[in-house]
């Protein structure tokens, strides 16, 4: 068939739908998996396959039916030694096998950044019993960060300022994690004067850089993003250094979100995706390629002559308050009126909600990251979800 190639994305919520549309404008086609039906990907894609990726049989059997060029992870939630096994005999996995295998669990990657690579992180211990996660607790120090470390989005993730909490965010994290293993890092909380995401793409012709995206998170999950983030030129340097020793090893071409805390100019590695990034949404309207261009574009050997900035920008979800099997946005019309020099929503038309899950985004941009952001949380104000009786 006439297509540039074939490609399986394991994961179909916003960003694999965002994927799907670069892709699909480089005349790929696309497969898009997920756990349930209609995810936001699949309603955009040629085709769909609805397993659970953790299920290697499941996944065995797509990439049969499919016999892709290139599959594309989109969610950490995978069982990568299938992916192992693919890569072996011939299939192209994005950015690499290694690199999903890696950032799968927390330990994984953050054994690569402290350990192989001696990059700066906070203290960090692992556990697996509570009186495991007193000993890290002791070793970091209060407060503490408790993450199961097998999931994301915040999922199972508190901070805890006083050891009576301990077992509580133990418990927590248990409850809320992906998978049947129980273990989570405890992390020293990191007093951070901001964060950011740097975007950065491994290709053929070498690393390239996207402006940092600054970002507030809440619950663990983030709320708005900004980008370029304020930061200094020693602060930049020391981040793009670090996120090129990662990305060099983990290897394999396509976009990564590496994340850092800063404090004054000491930058911190905090973790990474080697995928499109929540808070790179933002350049869905601040520079040209988005980072789903860029990705597309380094999956399939294209050049990326430039990355080219628009100006100051800003991103602002769009969440769910209630557990509903239904749901019409309303007010789309409002959000896009909103006064500023560029406005656009992007709805990702998810078929049911739970509380704080992201359903859309607001994008601005403006003279400043401040306008930027002010306008965006006004505009993803307006969108508001209507949860219809069953
Ligand atoms: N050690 C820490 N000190 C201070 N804040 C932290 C620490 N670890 C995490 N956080 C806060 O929680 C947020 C989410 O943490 P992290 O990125 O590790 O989780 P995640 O579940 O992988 O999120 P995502 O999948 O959205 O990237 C961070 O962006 C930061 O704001
Ligand atoms: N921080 C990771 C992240 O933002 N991942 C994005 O959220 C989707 C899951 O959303 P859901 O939980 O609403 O189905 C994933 O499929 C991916 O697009
Ligand atoms: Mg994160």
């Amino acid at each position: 068939m006439a297509f540039t190639a074939t490609i399986l994305l394991l994961g179909s919520g916003e960003l694999g739908r965002e994927f799907v549309i670069s892709a699909k404008r480089l005349g790929c086609y696309v497969v898009a998996c997920d756990s349930y039906d209609n995810a936001p990907a699949m309603q955009l894609a040629d085709a769909r396959e609805v397993f659970s990726m953790l299920d290697a049989d499941r996944l065995r059997a797509a990439v049969d039916k499919h016999r892709p060029d290139f599959i594309v992870p989109e969610v950490e939630a995978i069982r990568t030694e299938v992916l192992a096994d693919l890569e072996s005999a011939g299939t192209t996995i994005v950015p690499s096998a290694r690199a999903t295998m890696m950032t799968m669990n927390r330990d994984g990657i953050r054994e690569v950044a402290a350990v192989d690579l001696g990059l700066r992180t906070s203290r960090y211990r692992y556990a697996e019993t509570l009186e495991e996660v007193r000993a890290g607790a002791a070793h970091t120090g209060l407060p503490c960060v408790i993450k199961p470390v097998m999931s994301s989005s915040g999922k199972g993730q508190s901070t805890v300022r006083a050891e009576a909490d301990l077992a509580a965010a133990w418990d927590y994290a248990v409850a809320n994690m992906r998978g049947d293993r129980a273990r989570v890092i405890v992390e020293e909380f990191v007093d951070f004067d901001y964060e950011i995401t740097l975007l950065t793409v491994r290709t053929r012709e070498g690393v390239l850089f996207c402006p940092p995206i600054g970002h507030r998170q809440e619950r663990g999950d983030y709320q708005e993003s900004w980008q370029p983030a304020a930061m200094s030129e020693a602060a930049i340097a020391a981040a793009q250094d670090m996120a090129r020793k990662v990305v060099d090893d983990l290897g394999g071409y396509g976009l990564f979100g590496v994340e850092f805390f800063v404090k004054d100019d000491d930058v911190i590695f905090s973790e990474l995706s080697p995928r499109p990034h929540d808070t790179g949404m933002v350049t869905l309207i601040s520079q040209d390629l988005s980072e789903f261009d860029l990705h597309a574009r380094a999956i399939l050997g294209l050049p990326i002559p430039a990355i080219t900035s628009h100006g100051a920008a800003a991103s602002a979800v769009i969440l769910a308050d209630r557990v509903s099997e239904t749901v019409r946005y309303e007010g789309l019309a409002e959000a896009l009126a909103t006064p500023g020099s560029a406005v656009d929503v992007r709805i990702f038309a998810k078929p049911t909600t739970r509380p704080y899950r992201r359903m859309g985004v607001a994008l601005a941009r403006a003279e400043t990251t401040d306008d930027a952001r002010r306008i965006a949380a006004e505009a993803a104000g307006k969108v508001k979800l209507h949860y219809d009786k069953a």
